[in-house]
């Protein structure tokens, strides 16, 4: 993968952004390339700006200036909601999930806002399927067949975290945003996580912001640490366990 890694175009390039809150730079001057089907990590100190920089590459967030690249085309005015039909999932927080619907219901959803122009079209029968079998098949691949039809209040916090990944995945992106997927879990349902997401690696782009070191150091190819909303380093997990500055500014610390 390392070798892969360095002679393939990006599928997601991040270029020279920059946002600023008043005199608080949180994003300065990041450059970031996510290779396909790489693991990507982002990691670094509480406020140092990776929530910042994931939301702007999701489009929720508008950066001062730089750039976001997917597939080499610039989509940094695009609006968030066009990103997914584009290639690009951010990975839903449980807060958005719909709790007095079913599991397969939030994501056929999902599926279906993403396409209501599509489906316009189609007959009430066929619509259900054409949401139905995409929900189905995310919820299988998080492990869920069997829960999705039960409603979201139902389900324990990690089976709420799997299903936020299956609405990720039925969007048909390839480039996966996913804002700490461990954050809550106990550790089985961590395992479980670790798990499913080992399944996925090498099938998409994924940047990964999460807090559990073991976590990023068992699935990242490579790491970008971020101080103060600046990359410091970026390599692969032994160069960046090996890198004095990233010890000094962040591991060193957290271990
Ligand atoms: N909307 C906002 N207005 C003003 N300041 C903000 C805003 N959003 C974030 N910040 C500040 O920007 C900096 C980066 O915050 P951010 O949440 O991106 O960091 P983070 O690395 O994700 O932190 P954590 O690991 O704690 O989630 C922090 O100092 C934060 O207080």
């Amino acid at each position: 993968m390392t070798e892969a890694l360095q002679t393939t175009a990006p599928k997601l390039e991040i270029r020279s952004l920059r946002k600023a809150f008043g005199a608080l730079v949180a994003t300065n001057d990041v450059n970031i390339q996510v290779q396909p089907g790489e693991i990507h990590a982002l990691i670094g100190p509480n406020g140092a700006g990776k929530t910042t920089l994931i939301s702007q590459i999701s489009g929720e967030l508008m950066p001062d200036s730089g750039q976001v690249l997917l597939d080499g085309e610039d989509i940094t005015r695009l609006p968030a909601y066009k990103r997914a039909s584009v290639g690009l999932a951010r990975s839903f927080q449980i807060s958005q999930l719909y709790n007095d619907f079913t599991a397969e219901d939030n994501v056929a959803l999902a599926v279906q806002a993403q396409s209501a122009k599509r489906f316009d079209m189609f007959s009430s029968a066929r619509k259900q399927m054409d949401l139905r079998e995409p929900a189905r098949q995310a919820l299988q691949r998080v492990g869920l067949a069997d829960r999705g039809h039960l409603r979201v209040s139902e389900l324990a916090h990690g089976e709420k975290r799997q299903l936020e990944l299956a609405i990720a995945l039925s969007l048909n992106a390839s480039v996966l945003l996913l804002d700490e997927p461990m954050a809550g879990l106990g550790a089985e349902e961590s395992q479980r996580m670790k798990d499913i997401l080992l399944e996925l690696k090498g099938q998409y782009a994924i940047l990964l912001v999460e807090h559990d070191m073991d976590i990023v150091f068992a699935l990242a190819d490579r790491i970008t640490v971020l101080v103060y909303g600046k990359p410091i380093f970026t390599g692969t997990p032994d160069e960046v366990r090996g890198n004095s500055d990233v010890r000094d500014a962040y591991l060193g610390r957290e271990e």
